[in-house]
């Protein structure tokens, strides 16, 4: 019997394939001692254990090292360095002679070693303490014969199932073999249903039960569109989710008829849609898409999913190769956006109370200037190789705007005195997505050269409601008046400055929210790549000036329902 559950559709599409469970099994054992006259076959049961998780952990190397290339291959280099390591292995070996079963031995042989290395204070040796760690994890479920999972290691078609998904897990998963995901938590604009999207894999959020109610190799349908889960489906529902993939590839085939066609209404106003992205693969998506450019690239991703910053010339690498790729077309380059649900492992990131109000963004680049002036200055040389803005996020003050920006000039006139080639005329701008910075949009539009609302932050913080939390997803409100005050009075500041302002939230893709972008007057709109063509095709049946009426109606109403059911009658009316 199959069982429906109902989540959040995070990323269109379906997906029909097994269940591979990213749950993480009970490594509890019960402390026994062996006698004497046993331990030379506990010491053989944790040397065959050692080989086994050897083997193991070179398989993942080395397809890491096809698949992600060398440098973030290299972490499981150091893991096979600790499981041949004399220091390591020998203590182990002595505890179980002595009378300790081998998982008992390990643990303690673990401890000690954490214990020291976490009191020294020094990130070479915390990194040794996290691989320390890592091994002995594996190691220890192959004494106790439970299996890790391992997104790395997955070398056939499936769709995960987790309870959730750090954006650096979403970051490692390989489109090629992972066909879909569901989680019991998150909700659509929570960092692994964007990157979901960015890769176009249909996703389902928010389920709540997944883990419990799906078994691993169990056949699920994950339709990422409805959101809806069918754990354990049969022949029959197999079937018709088929017949539904089909009637989605026919609808796409028509949809891709428009992918050279500009964007523009029909009393002939022109937006430009460009796509966001997280990482140099992601252009492909595109240009499939015909995308005009890109919005919004997240750099925080170049960052994510290793144990190492990049460095200066890596990320000039995959800036030129972005900027080549889109061949003048514009590309909006954000500076790292890290803090909230986005770590680094690299980076040594306190633990907060608030993370998406603590030390996030360009709070965290600003006080760790040698970091961000790597990432300026990578990006100032890549802007000879195409059609580069540069865009700060979450900023809050005009001071922060000219922090920023006194130390883009400063990085420049330091290559340029080296000789280096920099283009002069980079356009600077901001992420408008604390209320801040909308409110006080008047005072910003006289020294910012663009403007890209991010509503999925702009939202959460006019709402005080986290966009990762189930429990108070229905004042997560797009449709609002408030919300729509706020990016009306972005808009007209921006136009009196003869500045130009785009959207790069996940608002700017939602296709109940495009007659108000239309009305409001953004210039721009940024959205996954799969949703590109949607757009165009949806902009191409509006007019402006009706458009601009249901906004006047839209910004004097008192709450969503009433201006989701304006926008319905506005639009039966085409
Ligand atoms: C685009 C945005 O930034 P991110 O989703 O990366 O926080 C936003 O807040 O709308
Ligand atoms: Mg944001």
């Amino acid at each position: 019997m199959s069982k429906i559950l109902k989540g959040i559709g995070a990323s269109d599409g379906i997906a029909i394939s097994k269940a591979y469970s990213l749950v993480e099994p009970d490594l509890n054992f019960t402390k026994t001692s062996i006698d004497g006259s046993a331990s030379a076959d506990e010491v053989q049961k944790f040397k065959n254990s050692l080989h086994e998780t050897k083997v193991e952990v070179t398989k993942i190397r080395n397809y890491a090292e096809e698949t992600v290339g060398p440098e973030h291959a290299a972490i499981f280099e150091a893991h096979l360095m600790v499981l041949d390591d004399p220091e390591f292995v020998g203590p182990i070996e002595e505890k179980i002679t002595g009378g300790h079963s081998a998982p008992q031995a390990l643990v303690e042989v673990r401890d000690q070693y954490l214990k020291t290395f976490e009191e020294m204070d020094n990130e070479y040796m915390r990194e040794r303490a996290a691989d320390i760690k890592d091994v002995s994890k594996r190691l220890l479920a192959h004494l106790l014969g439970r299996t890790l999972p391992d997104p790395a290691s997955i070398d056939e078609e499936v769709i995960i199932v987790a309870d959730d998904l750090t954006p650096s897990d979403t970051a490692q998963l390989d489109k090629r073999f992972v066909k879909g995901f569901v989680t019991n938590a998150g909700g659509r604009t929570s960092h692994s249903a964007i990157m979901a999207r960015s890769l176009e894999i249909p996703a389902v959020v928010g389920t709540k039960e997944v883990t419990s109610a799906v078994n691993d190799g169990d056949i699920v349908i994950v339709d990422g569109t409805a959101g809806d889960v069918i754990a354990g489906a049969d022949e029959k529902e197999i079937k018709a989710y088929e017949l539904k993939t089909n009637e989605l590839k026919r609808e796409r085939e028509t949809l891709l008829e428009l992918k050279d066609d500009e964007t523009e209404t029909q009393d002939g106003i022109t937006v430009e849609l460009g796509a966001n992205i997280g990482t140099p693969d992601d252009v492909e998506g595109v240009l499939a898409n015909g995308a005009e450019g890109i919005g919004l690239f997240r750099t925080e991703f170049l960052y994510m999913g290793r144990d190492k910053l990049p460095t200066e010339d890596e990320q000039y690498e995959a800036y030129k190769t972005v900027l080549e790729k889109m061949d003048d077309k514009p590309v909006v380059v954000r500076t790292i956006d890290i803090g909230g649900d986005k770590e680094v492992p690299a980076l040594d990131m306190p633990k907060e109370l608030n993370p998406f109000l603590g030390y996030r963004a360009i709070r965290m680049a600003l006080g760790n200037k040698e970091l961000f002036r790597t990432q300026l200055r990578a990006l100032l040389r890549a802007s000879v190789h195409g059609n580069l803005k540069i865009m700060f996020p979450m900023i809050a003050t005009i001071q922060e705007f000219e922090e920023a920006k006194a130390l883009l000039i400063e990085c420049r006139d330091e290559l340029k005195a080296d000789k280096v080639d920099v283009k002069d005329d980079i356009e600077t701008g901001i992420m408008v997505e604390i209320p801040s910075a909308a409110i006080l949009a008047d005072e910003f539009a006289k020294v910012v050269d663009f403007f890209s609302i991010g509503t999925n932050d702009l939202i959460q913080y006019t709402f005080a409601a986290d966009r990762m939390n189930e429990n108070v997803s229905y004042l997560y409100q797009p449709y609002h008046p408030a919300l729509l005050r706020l990016i009306d009075n972005v808009v007209k500041a921006a136009h009196r400055e003869d500045k130009w302002v785009g959207m790069c939230g996940e608002m700017a893709g939602d296709s109940t929210a495009m007659p108000l972008l239309i009305g409001l007057g953004l210039d721009e709109l940024s959205m996954s790549a799969g949703s590109v063509l949607k757009a165009r095709s949806q902009i191409k049946n509006l007019k402006k000036t009706d458009m601009e009426h249901l906004v006047e109606a839209a910004l004097r109403s008192p709450d969503s329902d009433t201006v989701t059911a304006l926008v319905k009658e506005y639009t039966e009316r085409l």
